[in-house]
């Protein structure tokens, strides 16, 4: 347990006590040099809470701390202590929530700005004291003093244990797929649901802020890529849509818990990959599907190409069906205040929503074309000295397929080099990292006539 160097009874007058920006203890009364003392004594004791929870969740760095709580204007830690314990007593719990302005998928997928959401952001109970009941009782605490339902917060990247803490005393496991790090439960959208919580309205309707909004991941995506699941379940409930088998979610079985949690994915990456067509959509609604362009078409005609066939009846290969590549362990994030989708997808097995993986090297490539294929057999520049050898790469200012040129110094990313004589020593003097002082002293143009492009790189190939 966490135990401290000075009397934590001063500071922990009740069991659990509650803290703001101010760093002091809801309860605390007293003058300047004591408000010093104590705000001195609660940063060390958030941030040794803070510090051990993202050890127990394996968090290379804290999600919570003082320094942070006194920046933030809407966050509140509560702790629970044991004065009994020892001479100075311990510290054995700490829950951090606040509220954030979120943009969330319903279970119909439309996207609604939720402002002011509840939020769980950061939730220990030092292992020594774990499975007995106090996590529970800090939750209660909380909810009875913030006002709030279970079934009405969000959960920033919940861990297993956390997801089976509120299966098991609130009866919480459907989650609604998000896109964002945050989950929701079934039920966080009705309004009937709400009316437990004092006032008759969810939280974020009594903060007046939820609202669907026509943001720019709805338009690009639609309301209903949410895959078979969700379009059955809508086209139940309105008879209005109907799934189209062409259309599958890009759903990836990824771990529950605070890793297992999505990621927002790369917006310029779906466009790249996804949007070319002149539907402008990647995995679509019923109504998406009408541009002779989408991917689907796209794919079935790069398959045809490819097995030599041209049934009309070739089977489709859809996103569903390429493997997702491993994804790299997200590194924890600052709460976002505006966390904005990318798309949405049906629930896995196991009740958490995971990232859309998008993953078309072949459809990629049939929009680029040939150019971007790696020849069949390549040298490495071991093999070949100092001369490097570039398909495609640089093509957005050479329209060429191929690109040689000199390497004569050490590799560095991003640096690109104009005007330098091909193969030439650079001359004393001349800085070599600044392509304007090249441009103007040698006039632009090689021994033959062209500009010299040098790019500095990391491996591509
Ligand atoms: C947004 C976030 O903060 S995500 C991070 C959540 N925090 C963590 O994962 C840190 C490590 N875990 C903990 O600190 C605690 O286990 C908490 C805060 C999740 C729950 O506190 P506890 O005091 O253990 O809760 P409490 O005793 O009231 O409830 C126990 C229930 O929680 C769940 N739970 C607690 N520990 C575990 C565990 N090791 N494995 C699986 N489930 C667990 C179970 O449902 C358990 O019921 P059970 O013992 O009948 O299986």
């Amino acid at each position: 347990m966490a135990e401290f160097r000075f009397d934590i009874k001063p500071l922990f007058p009740l069991e659990i006590i509650k803290v703001t920006s101010n760093l002091l203890p809801h309860t605390f009364r007293g003058d300047r040099r004591q408000c010093l003392d104590a705000t001195s004594k609660m940063s060390e004791v958030i941030d040794r809470l803070g510090q051990l929870s993202a050890v127990s969740q394996g968090l290379n760095k804290p999600v919570t701390t003082a320094q942070r709580l006194r920046m933030s204007e809407n966050q509140t830690i509560y702790l629970l202590s044991d004065t009994s314990y020892g001479a100075n007593g311990v510290v054995m719990g700490l829950l951090k929530v606040g509220t954030k302005d979120l943009y969330l998928f319903d279970e119909q997928g439309r996207t609604r700005k939720v402002e002011q959401t509840p939020s769980i952001l950061d939730f220990y109970i030092h292992e020594s004291r774990q499975r007995g009941g106090l996590g529970k009782h800090l939750f209660e605490y909380m909810l009875t003093d913030q006002n709030w339902t279970p079934v009405k917060c969000s959960i920033d990247r919940p861990s297993e244990k956390l997801l089976n803490f509120f299966k098991k005393h609130y009866g919480l496991v459907r989650t609604i797929p998000q896109a964002n790090n945050f989950v929701l439960y079934e039920g966080f959208f009705d309004e009937e649901a709400s009316m437990g919580n004092g006032n008759g309205k969810s939280p974020a309707q009594s903060n007046g802020g939820m609202h669907i909004t026509s943001s720019p991941n709805t338009q690009l995506f639609g309301a209903a890529y949410l895959g078979d699941e969700a379009n059955k379940r809508s086209g139940r409930n309105n008879g209005s849509q109907q799934p189209n088998p062409l259309l599958h979610q890009i759903t990836q079985i990824s771990p529950s818990g605070r890793y297992g949690a999505p990621r927002p994915t790369c917006s310029m990456a779906e466009i790249i990959h996804a949007g070319s067509g002149k539907s402008g959509k990647s995995g679509g609604s019923a109504e998406s599907s009408s541009g002779g362009n989408d991917i689907a078409e796209m794919t079935a005609q790069l398959q045809k190409l490819q097995s030599g066939s041209d049934h009309d009846n070739a089977s489709i290969h859809t996103e569903a069906d390429l493997e997702p590549e491993p994804e790299p362990e997200p590194e924890p994030e600052p709460e976002p205040e505006v966390v904005t989708p990318q798309t949405p997808h049906t629930p896995p097995k196991s009740h958490t929503s995971t990232p859309p993986e998008v993953s078309h090297v072949e459809i990629a490539e049939s929009i680029i074309g040939d150019n971007r294929r790696a020849p069949a057999f390549q040298l490495s520049k071991q093999h070949t000295g100092m001369k490097n050898r570039s398909f495609g790469v640089g093509m957005a200012v050479m329209p060429s397929t191929k690109m040689e040129f000199n390497q004569l110094e050490r590799e560095d990313f991003g640096v690109v080099k104009i005007n330098r004589p091909l193969g030439n020593a650079i001359s004393p003097g001349q800085d070599n990292t600044d392509a304007m002082s090249t441009v103007s002293s040698v006039g632009g143009l090689t021994d033959q006539g062209y500009n010299d492009l040098k790019f500095y790189h990391n491996k591509l190939w």
